[in-house]
């Protein structure tokens, strides 16, 4: 069931269009991803379906309730969209305790004091936190408050739960933890999610449907492992993934196939750029570093390359390859010496783009 409709959201901010157009739905059960470079809109289109911003122009329906029409010069304030919000900063009050901190929301809403008890702990019993109910933010670890700044969102029982940044403020190992149990708690709830990241990692593991913005446009948008494996664009493929960038020239093409090469070197490769290429032009060829395959045995069809340096990992090896102006990384399990080295590269894998796309 859709909860949340985003159609042509556009907003100016300081002179400035910020949101050229953005246009989604969000399902209930489900996790979408903003992801974007910085400066692509992510914060301000979440903004703007908090109630934060008003967008000149769009409409933004909740739940079936519509709470933004730029036409009909509509725009519901926060506390009438139904929706939770936690910021990177989880913005507990310090001088209140957890359950205050949950709690103070629906006391500004009216709700019965028996009613806000219950509901407060039923939440923090939910989320583990049952037992910290009395204690105040400074008296928590960082995961703790973001899990209270969560419990805060999720005691409205919103429709659909804001999360901007909600991961960064975590060390590495409880991110990827955060990742697993937010996700399940949105799956569990049948609610709808709406996490703002600049992490890739994060929106493929935690999101059904990723939207990459670019410049304030909604570029490419798909599930985790179609964004992955199929981007649209220099930026898409470039954005996702760990990535050999390679300059080059078109040497020839052939419907969809391409040779591409530079001083001494040549590779065939797949166009991926929707305008097409040419025959001489410059081009930029994207390269995940997992699609090449290293050996130090010659191999039928594998490109002679000079192997610089094994860098140890602690999981892999990490080997920097070199022909002539062509410079790539690989991984494999094992050291291999320096010298020369054979690399097996699909065409497929290559992903050929004009040199001027963005
Ligand atoms: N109040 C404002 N006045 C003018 N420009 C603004 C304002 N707020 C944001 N911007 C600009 O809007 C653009 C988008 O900002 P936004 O914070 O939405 O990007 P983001 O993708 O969330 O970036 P980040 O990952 O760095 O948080 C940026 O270029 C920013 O400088």
């Amino acid at each position: 069931m859709t909860e949340l409709v985003v159609s042509n959201v556009q907003k100016w901010l300081g002179g400035l269009q910020i949101l050229k157009g953005a246009s989604f739905t969000a399902q209930r059960g489900s996790i979408v991803a903003l992801l974007g470079a910085s400066g692509s809109g992510k914060t301000t289109l979440l903004r703007c379906i908090a109630g934060l911003e008003q967008p000149e122009i769009g409409q933004i329906v909740i739940g079936g309730k519509t709470v933004l029409d730029g036409e009909k010069k509509l725009a519901l304030p926060p506390e009438q969209r139904n929706i939770g919000l936690v910021f990177q900063s989880y913005a507990l009050w310090p001088h209140r305790t957890v359950k205050e901190n949950v709690g103070y929301g629906l006391k500004l809403r009216g709700v019965t004091q028996a009613d806000i008890e219950k509901r407060v702990q039923a939440i923090l019993e939910r989320m583990g936190l049952g037992h910290l109910s009395d204690r105040f933010p400074s008296q928590l670890s960082g995961g703790q408050q973001q899990r209270v700044a969560i419990c805060r969102a999720l005691v409205y029982e919103p429709r659909v739960l804001l999360l901007d940044e909600p991961l960064s403020n975590l060390d590495a190992k409880l991110r990827e933890e955060a990742r697993y149990w937010i996700r399940k708690l949105i799956l569990d709830l049948e609610i709808c999610a709406i996490l703002v990241t600049h992490d890739q990692s994060e929106a493929l593991a935690a999101a059904d449907n990723i939207l990459l913005l670019q410049d304030g446009r909604i570029v490419q948008q798909g599930g985790p492992q179609e964004i992955y494996s199929n981007p649209n664009s220099f930026y898409s493929a470039d954005f996702l993934g760990a990535n050999n960038i390679v300059k080059a020239k078109v040497k020839s093409i052939n419907g969809r196939s391409a040779v591409i090469g530079g001083d001494n070197w040549s590779l065939d490769g797949t166009v991926r750029d929707a305008s097409g290429v040419n025959p001489s032009d410059d081009a930029r060829a994207v390269i995940r570093v997992e699609q090449i395959s290293v050996s130090d045995q010659p191999e039928a069809g594998g490109l002679e390359m000079n192997l610089d340096d094994s860098i140890y990992l602690g999981d892999r090896w990490e080997y920097r390859l070199r022909r002539g102006d062509f410079v790539a990384k690989a991984h494999g399990a094992r050291q291999l010496a320096t010298g020369t080295v054979w690399a097996r590269i699909p065409s497929e894998s290559v992903w050929v783009f004009s040199a001027g796309q963005r």
